[in-house]
């Protein structure tokens, strides 16, 4: 039998775990999530856009819109900054991160500070809002290369059919 040919890439891979992660995301108008790797290829940091430890997601708000207390902006801490935060304890000296959203310009100053020196987005869907355009002004200031991820396969589906392994 030869090698199985449609196995998924590298790329597709960690956008995908940054993917998963997002679907744990209690956010519901934008699920981000990230994936931090090292130059081995190994995954050293995974987050997603949620609240802080402790903090219940029932009760606080996640509306978009009112008064800035009132919404999810001030408290929701973001998938980058999650993912560099829990990563597991080494120096994050030329990891690269796969992210679902082009990051903000707070976890742009996070990725910077840890010493990682790839971004590989999905969507840069913000791109023309004040804090993104911050972000991207910074990385190529910082020699920190950004890319937008092309798939190969569009879609990937999981099954948690135990006769589908
Ligand atoms: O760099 C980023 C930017 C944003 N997020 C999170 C923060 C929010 O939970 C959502 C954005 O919500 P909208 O309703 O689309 O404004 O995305 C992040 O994790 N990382
Ligand atoms: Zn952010």
């Amino acid at each position: 039998m030869s090698k199985r040919e449609n196995y998924i890439s590298w790329d597709e891979y960690f956008m995908g775990v940054a993917l998963l992660s997002g679907k744990r995301s209690k956010d519901p108008s934008t699920q981000v999530g990230a994936c931090i790797v090292n130059t081995q290829n190994k995954i050293v940091g995974v987050g997603y856009n949620g609240l802080p430890i402790g903090i219940s997601d029932d009760e606080f708000p996640w509306q978009k819109q009112g008064s800035f207390l009132e919404t999810k902006y001030p408290y929701v801490c973001h998938a980058e900054l999650n993912a560099i935060l829990n990563n597991i304890g080494i120096s994050l000296h030329g990891c690269k991160i796969y992210t679902a959203l082009f990051p903000c310009n707070e976890c742009t100053k996070a990725i910077i500070q840890s010493g990682i020196g790839e971004v590989i987005y999905l969507s840069d869907k913000y791109a023309t809002q004040d804090s993104f355009v911050a972000s991207k002004k910074m990385l190529e200031k910082a020699g920190i290369a950004m890319r937008k991820m092309e798939a190969q396969q569009k879609h990937i589906a999981l099954s948690f059919e135990e006769g589908d392994v």
